[in-house]
């Protein structure tokens, strides 16, 4: 009853789409998927921005579509974030986000307020757009898609036309969002660190239709997805900072399953934090090294194995206590270890990446 369950087909010239999706009704869901797998289109459907025969949407239990109803997009309670925030260039930036309020209604005076200070844009109110970098107006973006009490926020590829050093200023306000936001968040995304560091439910499509719709770590760790995420495979471990090693800038944290150390990056211990750990960073070995400048050992067993894109490697998913890791290996290293189902070894983990 708390879900959104959607069901759309679409038939263009040249691209169908053909889904049929139950969503939970909070955290971030990401709609992730290479260019032209549908993921915009989906979210237009959800928006009412396309029209779809035959759908369905229902959102915590509200139909918005069937066979008999249909919102128009402004009777949907939602905020919309487009790549390019395109705001009124004659407004400031307090008028662009009074713009979009109907009245200003107590709890709205209030969504305004929230979302400025989420958004940090209080010293910017006055400005008028061509005044701001594109990082700001995309904050302000983000912001005017709150003001309006969103039940549920779409988000379409936020990032995309920020060059790097934007997108890491605009990260953290986004990973704010994720912790502070009670409504869900639907997020379109290419980008697998995007990926990892904010959403708790993937669904990744291809061709117009969802490959996996699952809990991010589960779905990330499935071998069987055609989608494969080359040198961006890995997992996203659930963990908190444990440890701080003064002398050599290190931190640990502790996941189900063991611990990791990784450079130390500022965060508090007891701060909870997503750990991504990327294939190609791990390695297995029969043995208990004792002469190696590799930090993390793990005992873990192999649950399955598949063949990675190139026809010389292999992804090995292992487990490690009540977590799992993806290993990606040379055919030939699994062959002389004679990896197989079931066998135990230490998992050897290059680097981590800390996110909060
Ligand atoms: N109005 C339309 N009429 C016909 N075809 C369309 C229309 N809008 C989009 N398409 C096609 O539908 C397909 C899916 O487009 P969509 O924008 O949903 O993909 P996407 O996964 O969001 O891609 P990107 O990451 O590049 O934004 C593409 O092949 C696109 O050319």
């Amino acid at each position: 009853m708390d879900d959104i369950a959607a069901r759309f087909k679409l038939d263009w010239p040249g691209f169908r789409l053909d889904v049929d999706l139950t969503l939970p009704g909070r955290g971030v869901t990401a709609l992730f998927g290479h260019s032209g797998s549908g993921k915009t289109t989906l979210l237009r459907c959800i928006a009412g921005l396309e029209r779809s025969r035959q759908g369905f949407l229902s959102f915590k239990g509200e139909v918005w579509q069937d066979a008999q109803t249909w919102l128009p997009t402004y009777r949907r309670p939602l905020g919309y974030v487009f790549q390019e925030a395109s705001l009124f260039p004659h407004l400031t930036v307090l008028g662009n986000l009074r713009y979009g309020q109907k009245r200003i209604a107590a709890d709205q005076r209030r969504s305004l307020d929230q979302a400025v200070e989420l958004l940090g844009i209080g010293p910017l109110l006055e400005r008028k757009p061509d005044r701001l970098s594109g990082g700001e107006r995309q904050r302000v973006g983000i912001a005017r898609a709150l003001a309006v009490s969103p039940r549920v926020l779409l988000m379409d590829e936020p990032l995309a036309a920020l060059d790097l050093k934007r997108k890491q200023e605009i990260l953290p306000y986004l990973e704010r969002l994720h912790d502070t936001l009670d409504i869900p968040v639907l997020y379109v995304s290419h980008s697998p660190d995007e990926v990892a560091r904010l959403a708790d439910h993937l669904v990744a499509m291809e061709g117009g239709r969802v490959l996996a719709s699952g809990p991010l770590g589960e779905t990330l760790a499935r071998l069987d997805l055609p989608i494969r995420l080359g040198e961006d495979a890995g997992v996203v471990l659930d963990a908190t900072v444990a440890e701080r090693d003064e002398q050599w800038h290190l931190a640990r944290v502790d996941f189900p399953g063991g611990s990791l150390w990784s450079r130390d990056q500022g965060q508090p211990i007891g701060r909870h934090v997503r750990v991504r750990v990327l294939a190609r960073d791990v390695s297995l070995a029969a043995r208990h090294q004792e002469h190696t400048s590799i930090l993390n050992l793990l005992p873990g067993q192999v649950d399955a194995m598949a063949d990675d894109e190139h026809p010389g490697l292999t992804l090995v998913r292992v487990r490690v206590g009540d977590s799992v890791l993806l290993a990606r290996l040379t055919k030939r290293s699994a062959a002389a270890l004679c990896v197989t189902s079931g066998q135990s070894l230490w998992v050897q983990i290059k680097s981590v990446a800390l996110m909060e």
